[in-house]
């Protein structure tokens, strides 16, 4: 596949070495502002900035090219997204994480909220660290996961403060340098508590993961999750 990579940062250089191991070629390396011909690539994988994504996104759906997006930070924006992509009978994959255990770790998360949402006295919190370059918090990830418990449990919302309401569950963005990602959800009680956590050891695990949901998406129109990708059930 010929692959533009919008975003060539952190994630947009770990894609670009896993995209040519499998044989893949870069047609396109889009850091800020530049002009491209998006026309060019089969396929686009959006890792940018929260406020370029909505931009690189949508002007591959005016193109007839197939965009799987991680940027984080620019969900207020998505349902124009998909709009946008139905009227120009595109394809498009976003997911606040690609990799596969986060992809499992989501399902873990939603299945031990509903095992706990009629067990009482047990508070709910979350924990995200990422390294001191990370623009968004909480993570997007974080976020993914305050929503499989909101879906799940009587919580209404999430929210940064650890003081949080008790129809919210409190998240703790915590920035630590050269941490790549991870996340941890706690049920505590008086007299214990379970955890669930994922770590990430480094960045390849989301950028395979991108490619591979590229490589699923070429040919296919639609809006899909990884959870297609993956066939989880
Ligand atoms: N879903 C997932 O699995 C994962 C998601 N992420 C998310 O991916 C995003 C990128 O992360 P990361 O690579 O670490 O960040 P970086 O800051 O390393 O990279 C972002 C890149 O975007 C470029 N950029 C800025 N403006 C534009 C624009 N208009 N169009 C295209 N590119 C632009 C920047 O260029 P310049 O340097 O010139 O400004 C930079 O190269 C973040 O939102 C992060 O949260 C990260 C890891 C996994
Ligand atoms: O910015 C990052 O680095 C990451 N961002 C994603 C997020 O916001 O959840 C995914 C991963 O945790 C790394």
């Amino acid at each position: 596949m010929k692959i533009a990579l919008l975003g060539y940062g952190r994630m947009g250089k770990e894609i670009e070495k896993i995209a040519i191991s499998r044989g893949h070629e870069i047609v396109i390396r889009k850091a800020a502002d530049t002009e491209i011909d998006i026309t060019q690539a089969d396929v686009a994988i959006d890792f940018s900035i929260p406020t370029s994504a909505f931009e690189n996104i949508t002007n591959c759906f005016r193109n007839g090219v197939p965009v799987v997006s991680g940027t984080t930070g620019w969900l207020d924006n998505y349902s124009k997204a998909l709009d946008i992509c139905e009227e120009n009978k595109g394809a498009f994959i976003y997911a606040s994480n690609f990799s596969v255990g986060v992809n499992i770790f989501f399902e873990l998360n939603k299945q031990l909220a509903k095992m706990m949402s009629n067990i009482d006295n047990y508070d709910i919190a979350m924990e995200e660290i990422h390294h001191t370059k990370k623009l968004d918090a909480p993570s997007g990830t974080a976020i993914t996961l305050a929503e499989g418990i909101i879906e799940n449990t009587s919580k209404e919302n999430w929210d940064l403060d650890e003081a949080s309401s008790e129809n919210n569950i409190p998240i703790v963005a915590k920035r630590i340098p050269e941490v790549p990602g991870t996340h941890s959800v706690w049920y505590n009680s008086e007299v214990d508590s379970i955890e669930i956590k994922h770590t990430a050891h480094s960045r390849k695990g989301f950028a395979l993961g991108a490619v591979v949901a590229a490589e699923w998406l070429l040919g296919k129109t639609g809006v899909f999750t990884m959870k297609d990708v993956l066939n989880i059930s």
